[in-house]
């Protein structure tokens, strides 16, 4: 695919629930795409509609109007060459299974052979530092280690995007930190397109190409800011740069905007 065209758009996307007392307007009207290879963040503020959106884009949930397309082939259902990973590691491992079979099940559910399927999955966990974990029992595992045999079993799967919904947001910050790098590593190892929300602007700067801030609910896209920090990233020294201080500020400043319902002004 050529680098301009999108891998993923979505276009004049809508959502309404029908809420007890009436409708509720959770998206108004949210356009954008992803181009191959492309690592984006969403940041907005609580209750912005991330979720709904994320639903919508995986083919959870059907959009009240407007439309998602993967590849040039409207999403519909949840797509084959997506992978979701949740903020609730706890919730995704299955604690009966083994970190291998946690990581080998969504392979065997498509009819992997098992020698494949065995050397996919020592690949993935070995990508994730975790090489050494294949037989014990997710429940064994710390939190961040959990994460990571959720971010294995995504990898394995072999997705052309990626995509994480605030997966760090239950672990602590030393441990979040080795996480944030594991992904910018997996991104540029593997070169899959990962979509990243989060509701953490510093986060969001450090690991995206691109920010999209969203505004308060009903949505929209407030600003769809490009981070041109240098592509290698660390801790230390990306973080104190002067201009991760300006681009965060931005991010901040865009939104407190949207918690105060105020439009994105026009010279942003
Ligand atoms: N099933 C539903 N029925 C009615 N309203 C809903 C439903 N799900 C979400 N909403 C409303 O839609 C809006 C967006 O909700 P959503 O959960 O997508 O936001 P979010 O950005 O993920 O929130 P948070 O950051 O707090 O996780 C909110 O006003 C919410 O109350």
């Amino acid at each position: 695919m050529p680098e301009h065209t999108p891998l993923l758009s979505v276009r004049d996307l809508k959502k309404t629930y029908q809420g007890a007392s009436g409708p509720v307007e959770a998206i108004r009207n949210i356009t954008f795409d992803v181009r191959p290879g492309e690592l984006v963040c969403i940041v907005g503020p609580s209750g912005c509609g991330k979720t709904t959106l994320l639903k919508c884009l995986s083919g959870l949930l059907p959009p009240t109007a407007g439309s998602v397309t993967l590849d040039g082939a409207e999403v519909s259902a949840p797509p084959k060459k997506m992978a979701v990973v949740f903020q609730e590691y706890g919730r995704s491992l299955y604690p009966w299974l083994t970190v291998r079979d946690n990581v080998g099940l969504p392979l065997k559910a498509q009819g992997v052979p098992r020698r494949e399927r065995l050397a996919t999955v020592e690949r993935a966990l070995a990508e994730v530092g975790l090489g050494h974990a294949l037989d014990t029992y997710p429940w064994q595992l710390s939190g961040g280690m959990q994460q990571r045999v959720a971010i294995a079993r995504a990898v394995a799967y072999q997705p052309e995007v990626l995509v994480m919904d605030e997966p760090f947001a239950a672990v602590d910050a030393q441990t979040r930190a080795d996480l944030e790098d594991l992904v910018r590593r997996l991104w540029q190892d593997l070169g899959v397109t990962v979509l990243f929300v989060t509701h953490d602007i510093d986060e969001s700067v450090y690991l995206g190409e691109r920010v999209l801030m969203l505004s308060s609910s009903p949505t929209v896209v407030q600003q769809d800011l490009a981070i041109d920090l240098p592509a290698h990233r660390d801790q230390l020294t990306t973080r104190a740069m002067p201009r991760f201080t300006e681009l965060r500020t931005q991010v901040y400043e865009q939104i407190q905007r949207a918690k105060r319902g105020e439009a994105v002004p026009a010279d942003a």
